[in-house]
């Protein structure tokens, strides 16, 4: 008998972040556009070599950018605005991922980017297709073919892996009037020559990713799968659909019954559904269980795992596909290259390149019996059993706490209306005061500190010197735009989570754990083995040495608990809900030594808190009671004068805004610019008795707004919210852009902001309400 091994996808950014720095250097010029593939080729190779012991390694899912643009690019889908005659390919790709290709920062060749949005429950972002009336797909496979040839070089059994045609239609977003599922039959037209120019290379199987299949599907989208799988049947080609983060529920049925050679399923998130998708699907058809976690560290316990897969072998045989449960790009490369994380919480973890030695490990006990693995097989059990009984992850003090949490711990004394008093007359504002939301340019120089202090080149004094001159150039430049209530500018952090994982007990950090967020931008999720401990302040020192320098309102600035939570690599031994208050009661303690120190205003980010909802409606209910409740057990320990306010960057509140004005900040600052104050009409209807800070421009683009684009944004917001309750700030941090970008935009902001409160006072409008 046999099992075949296969993989859903690799990282593609590189081990030591390779891709990422060939990106930006190509980007500001200082490699060729020759240079960057080169890279692309040799990152290839090492990942193929990497996997060449699977039956199928995958292809597809490397990418210079993100997969999902990919494959617009791959069906012709390229938003008109972004073709350039002078540009190569590979510019026009990167324009339409950024707004500019290489070398254009600023000058006339910029268009807007297309929109970027997260990947599913993850934290990695796609690049939103774009469909009008006009769309129009033509094959564009070259590439494509190209790395199958170079793929097949070194492993003929190959796999292309590519995103499916119901999920790539339904996460794009249109433009003017139209349905859709229009498009649908020219899509799968588009695909289904795509699977012939892959029948003609000796391809044997291409995968169709469709995640969508794990999300409530209308009955129109589950009759566009029937369609477009019966519309790709190709004699000479088998198709795998893939699904995975979640379970597949009523689209179970739908699945089985595609006329397609065989489905994947996520067992981590879809293990009770094992059995009645054997039950159902047609006896021929192979079946891939995701039994290796794709989206955390930890290592699988093999030997559980033969437990319940070796009788579904045995009724399977050679129908039984084994792989992680989803593409690996969600953890970092490789755990080898960690020196420094504790050599007994190390042993209870996996990167890619183990999670695939994991997989080989299960195939070679399930064909050879567990005899043939045997050492594997106990060194495993030697870990998952470290980790079981380690005292390390228990903290017998923090269990006690945690039991003291009760409901009114989250409540203020008095409700909003009296706190907005209380907190005018301290805080003296004019009505639209202008802030930030947090970070300012990380700029290289920040960085080689840091990085010279980690190597441990320089001292903490040195380090902490350097941070006190950003901190005071970032003071300085808010004073000269004449901000309102500032900020000390983040300088200090290397990530607004990883920052606080590092000093919260119950964390490790890794050196090179980078997992891919956009681009070329990453993010090292620190890892939460244990109960969380907050041993002494984290932000404390940093906040009154800025407040230290100016007589306006510094606001302190912490990450909240859920969106802590949600960006880390959490412990899977207990429910994240109560991971999430350990870290909320920290998180609070670290809010309370603020307010002792005088900081008038608290920031509480809680940008993963929408973000985080669960891919299901019906469990929606369920994570925003215990995550709003965190927030409140974090945010709500403070005095009436004690200003809160949050932050959310993706703000499509609709089903969700009863729950935000549970959170109960004085202040939420969201995203708003590029839906052009919309996302506001929900806190209108509502009714939302607090304060909102609309975000008037959009930090992701280098342009740089106008002060009449901002007017006509307040104006907006203005007439859905009063004006008293109004506060002027960008979408998000400014830690990506450059200070030449910053400046003038903030400066047109606040010129907006003064011009708003001008026309406002000499309006009967604001008269009346100050009369009030
Ligand atoms: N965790 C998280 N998720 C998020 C966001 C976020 O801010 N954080 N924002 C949203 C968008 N996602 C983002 C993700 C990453 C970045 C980002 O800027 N990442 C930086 C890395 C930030 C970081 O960790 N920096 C470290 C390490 C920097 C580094 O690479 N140092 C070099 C040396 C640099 C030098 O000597 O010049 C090295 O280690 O080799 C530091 O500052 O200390 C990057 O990729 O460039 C931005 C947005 C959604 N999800
Ligand atoms: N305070 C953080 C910043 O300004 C919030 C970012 S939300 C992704 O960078
Ligand atoms: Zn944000």
């Amino acid at each position: 008998m046999m099992v075949t091994t296969h993989n859903l996808g690799f990282p593609r950014i590189g081990g030591k972040r390779e891709l990422k720095f060939a990106l930006e250097s190509y980007w500001n010029g200082s490699i060729t556009q020759s240079a960057l593939l080169q890279t692309g080729v040799n990152l290839r190779s090492t990942h193929w070599q990497y996997q060449k012991n699977l039956d199928f390694i995958p292809v597809g899912d490397f990418s210079y950018y993100d997969h999902v643009l990919d494959m617009s690019f791959l069906l012709g889908n390229i938003p008109t605005r972004s073709i350039k005659d002078q540009d190569t390919r590979l510019d026009q790709y990167f324009r339409v991922a950024r707004g500019r290709s290489a070398n254009d920062e600023h000058n006339e060749n910029s268009v807007f980017a297309g929109e970027m949005t997260k990947w599913f429950d993850t934290n990695y972002h796609f690049i939103v297709p774009e469909f009008t009336k006009e769309t129009h797909f033509t094959l564009n496979a070259e590439h494509l073919l190209a790395q199958i040839q170079e793929a097949q070089h070194i492993n003929p059994a190959i796999k292309p892996v590519l995103v499916g045609p119901v999920t790539y239609l339904s996460l794009g977003k249109t433009y003017g009037d139209l349905n859709k599922l229009d498009l649908l039959p020219q899509l799968v037209k588009t695909y289904a020559e795509l699977l012939s120019l892959l029948a003609q290379r000796q391809i044997q199987w291409v995968q169709l990713d469709e995640p969508i299949l794990v999300t409530e599907l209308s009955k129109e989208w589950q009759d566009a799968f029937l369609y477009t799988y019966k519309h790709l049947q190709n004699d000479q080609l088998n198709i795998l659909v893939a699904t995975y983060f979640g379970q597949l529920q009523d689209n179970l049925e739908i699945l089985c019954k595609l006329p397609v050679q065989g489905v994947h399923l996520d067992t981590i998130n879809g293990f009770d559904e094992i059995q009645s998708l054997i039950d159902t699907i047609d006896a021929n058809k192979i079946i891939s269980l995701g039994i290796i976690n794709g989206r955390n560290i930890w290592k699988s316990d093999l030997n559980t795992i033969l437990d319940w897969l070796e009788p579904i072998y045995q009724k399977l045989g050679k129908r039984l596909w084994i792989a992680p449960s989803c593409s690996l790009l969600h953890v970092p490369v490789d755990l080898q290259n960690e020196s420094k994380i504790d050599p007994q919480i190390k042993s209870w973890m996996a990167f890619a390149l183990q999670k695939l030695d994991e997989l080989t490990i299960i195939a070679h006990a399930l064909k050879d019996g567990r005899t043939s693995v045997k050492q594997d097989l106990n060194d495993n059990h030697q870990a998952i059993q470290s980790r079981k009984t380690s005292t390390l992850t228990h903290n017998p003090h923090v269990r006690d706490l945690c039991k003291t949490i009760t409901p009114e711990l989250g409540n203020r004394n008095s409700p909003y209306t009296e706190r907005f008093k209380i907190q005018q007359k301290i805080l003296n504002l004019p009505i639209f005061p202008t802030t930030t939301i947090g970070s300012f340019p990380q700029t290289s120089d920040i960085r080689k500190a840091r990085n010279q202090f980690k190597k441990g080149n320089i001292d903490f004094q040195t380090y902490e010197a350097a941070m006190h001159k950003e901190i005071a150039l970032c003071i300085q430049q808010q004073t000269d735009l004449d901000l309102d209530v500032f900020v000390h500018g983040e300088a200090e952090r290397n990530d607004m989570v990883e920052y606080f994982g590092e000093q919260l007990e119950g964390y490790v950090i890794s050196q090179h754990g980078w997992v891919q967020s956009y681009g070329s931008r990453c993010v090292k999720p620190p890892i939460l083995y244990g109960d969380i401990h907050r041993n002494q302040a984290m932000t404390l020192p940093w906040i009154k040495y800025a407040q230290s320098l100016t007589d306006k309102t510094v606001k302190g600035m912490l990450t909240g608990p859920v969106t802590i939570l949600n960006w880390s690599f959490v412990r899977d031994d207990q429910p994240r809900s109560e991971t999430c208050y350990q870290l909320a009661l920290a998180i609070r303690a670290e809010v309370l030594d603020l307010e002792q120190a005088n900081i008038k205003i608290i920031q509480i980010d809680e940008a993963a808190l929408r973000e985080g909802l669960p891919l299901r409606r019906s469990q929606w209910d369920n994570y925003l009671s215990w995550a709003v409740g965190a927030f409140r057990i974090a945010a709500n320990g403070v005095k009436d004068q004690t200003q809160i306010h949050t932050h959310m960057c993706y703000s499509e509140f609709n089903d969700i805004i009863a729950a935000i004005a549970k959170m109960d900040a004085d202040v939420i600052t969201i995203e708003t610019s590029r839906s052009n104050m919309e996302l506001l009409e929900v806190f209108e209807e509502f009714n939302y008795p607090n304060s909102i800070g609309p975000g008037v421009y959009d930090i992701h683009s280098p342009n740089i707004p106008s002060k009449a684009q901002i007017i006509a944004l307040m104006d907006k917001a203005r007439r859905l919210i009063p004006v008293q309750h109004l506060w002027v700030n960008p979408d998000c941090g400014l830690k990506t852009r450059q200070w030449s970008e910053v400046i003038p935009a903030l400066r047109h902001m606040v010129d907006a902001a003064k011009q708003l409160r001008k026309s406002t006072i000499n309006s009967d409008f604001y008269s009346s309400i100050i009369r009030h």
